[in-house]
């Protein structure tokens, strides 16, 4: 047990590396990324601290390069998941009841392996597995990660601090237990620093975890999972299994020891396991937490007194960074009809220096989309575009899947402030631009609000102070990471803690006090000094006069 009352080191965020040209972060990653695209790797899936191999070899390749191989995974089924249920309980007792000091440790630990000795290589496997740039790479798998070990840590020890008041004659005070039986954490393929994360926040408040990563980000996963062990994560605290979403759910969801889920995905993946739990409540022995941060339609919204060179360089990073495969990607923007041919000449002009292709060519700014699935959808919705009356393609809209998934940053004009594109997340670099009347600001705030069913980011765009105002407290229940002159996106944490509303998830905000009080389950003690010996009230005793 700790034998004093300690203070963590104060979380500051990682900096951001500039990935310059001649800089030494830029050569070591380029080496790693050489490396890396050298080896084929035999991924297995880490169980009770064991390496777990199948007969079911999936082929992992760069979205961008899709001829090459970076290596295999090994594919799970139900047994699997059986087993890292097993493995998670049977570690249960100890790492529950392992001092606060040392699983702050360990992910201190993970948070300088990261930042240091790892940093190239969970860059480079995002990277290649994910398709993304450098310096994307750079603020999400490493710095966003170490940030959110960092900060958890922090925000462990200040929730430990919550303790009651206690009268006089007695002591009162908070536990803070991990849930009764295992925590599932189911992640998506977009941010390397969610995947970790999901497991991680939960591992940190005590509890243990099986997680299922995402069949598109397992290679970043495997390197998560190896500075997880270096770190010293116990034997069977996080498990890692690759099995197909509906079979483990099928498993987790209707397990006795299913203490809660920490998901981050699409909505309607989100919305399908809730109501799994739903049919199932009456199997769990304790009611799961259920934290879902989820999809959205993120919006940008400018008067005609905006800064229309700020605005166009908000839609083009908002838009298009990491081929706009951000939960919170500016993807339908509102202008005003004043000033609109002035932002998109400024918007085209930008447009037209952006360079698409692999992110080991550090100049390319756009690189593919994630696999095959979502490059037809996202082709489909823009050849859609093309032949609809109610909308058009402004910019870009070539697709090509020879090479990689490679989609043009692409601008539909809608004519129509419903149309489809301004409604539903495409989740790829399409931005949808609705051009409004002047005069009709808050008819279309009003619109903006209904369109959609999500309400994960937003921002406004404005240089007028009354508008700024209004607008911020019209679009109050719109987005739950709104901006003022800002692009929506790159949240960072313990500055702008995350997390959307109605259909975009539960909003505990990542990284946030918010988010690790779901993973604790509160005992309070009271202690009585000097107990009653005699049962009656004072008022009941006889009065003899
Ligand atoms: N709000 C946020 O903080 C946030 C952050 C990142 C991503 N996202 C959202 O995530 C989505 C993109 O990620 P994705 O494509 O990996 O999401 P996804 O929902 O397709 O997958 C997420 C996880 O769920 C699993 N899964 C898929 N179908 C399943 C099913 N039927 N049953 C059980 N499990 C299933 C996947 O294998 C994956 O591990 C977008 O909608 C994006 O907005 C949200
Ligand atoms: N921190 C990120 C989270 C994005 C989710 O996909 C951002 O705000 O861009």
């Amino acid at each position: 047990m700790p034998k004093g009352i300690f203070n963590v080191p104060v979380a500051k965020n990682e900096p951001v590396l500039s990935y310059a040209p001649g800089s030494p972060e830029r050569k070591e990653l380029q080496a790693k990324l050489a490396e890396l695209r050298a080896q084929e790797i035999d991924q297995p899936m880490i169980i009770g601290g064991k390496e777990v191999y199948t007969d079911r070899k999936v082929r992992m390749s760069p979205p961008h390069d899709i001829k090459h191989t970076l290596g295999y995974f090994n594919q799970g089924d139900a047994s699997h998941v059986e087993m890292a249920i097993d493995a998670a309980l049977v570690a249960r007792e100890k790492w529950a009841n392992m001092s606060w000091q040392h699983r702050a440790s360990i992910f201190l630990k993970a948070a300088d392996l990261l930042a240091g000795p790892y940093r190239a290589k969970i860059n480079a496997a995002t990277m290649l597995g994910q398709s993304k740039n450098a310096f994307q790479a750079e603020i999400d798998a490493a710095c966003e990660l170490a940030d959110f070990f960092r900060f958890g840590v922090q925000v462990m020890t200040d929730i430990y601090k919550i303790q009651p008041e206690s009268a006089k004659g007695m002591w009162n005070y908070n536990e803070y237990r991990p849930l009764e039986g295992f925590v599932y954490a189911l992640t998506p393929f977009n941010f390397t620093s969610i995947a970790g994360n999901l497991p991680a926040a939960p591992a940190l408040m005590g509890n243990v975890v099986v997680w299922k990563a995402s069949k598109t980000a397992v290679y970043s996963a495997g390197v998560i999972m190896e500075i997880f062990q270096e770190a010293g994560l116990p034997d069977g605290v996080i498990n890692l299994v690759f099995a197909s979403g509906p079979a483990v759910a099928d498993i987790v969801l209707t397990h006795p020891d299913f203490a809660g889920i920490h998901f981050t995905g699409s909505t309607g993946v989100f919305q399908s396991i809730w109501k799994k739990i739903g049919e199932n409540i009456y199997k769990y022995k304790t009611y799961p937490r259920i934290v879902g941060e989820t999809g959205g339609k993120d919006f940008i919204f400018a008067d005609n007194t905006v800064n229309k060179r700020a605005l166009a360089i908000a839609m083009l990073r908002g838009a298009f960074e990491y081929q706009g495969q951000k939960c919170s990607a500016a993807s339908r923007v509102y202008v005003p009809e004043s000033i609109w041919p002035e932002v998109k000449e400024i918007f085209g002009a930008e447009l037209a220096t952006v360079k698409m292709g692999p992110p080991e060519d550090f100049t390319n700014f756009v690189n593919a989309v994630i696999d095959e699935d979502s490059f037809d959808k996202l082709k489909s919705f823009i050849d859609g575009a093309r032949e609809d009356k109610d909308a058009e393609v402004i910019f870009g809209g070539n697709c090509d899947k020879s090479v990689g998934y490679f989609i043009e940053p692409t601008v539909i004009l809608a004519k129509k402030p419903d149309y489809i594109t301004m409604q539903e997340e495409l989740f790829g670099p399409v931005l949808t631009v609705y051009v409004y009347d002047d005069e009709k600001l808050d008819e279309t705030l009003d619109i903006l609000d209904k369109t959609s069913i999500y309400a994960l980011t937003g921002a406004v765009m404005s240089q007028d102070r009354y508008n700024i105002e209004k607008i911020t407290k019209r679009l109050e229940n719109a987005a739950g990471n709104f901006y003022i002159n800002d692009k929506p996106t790159g949240a960072v944490v313990g500055q702008q803690p995350f997390g959307g509303a109605r259909g975009s998830g539960t909003d505990d905000k990542a990284g946030s006090i918010f988010n690790l009080l779901r993973w604790t389950s509160i005992r309070t003690i009271k202690e009585t000094f000097v107990p009653p010996v005699e049962y009656t009230y004072p008022n009941f005793q006889q009065d003899n006069e």
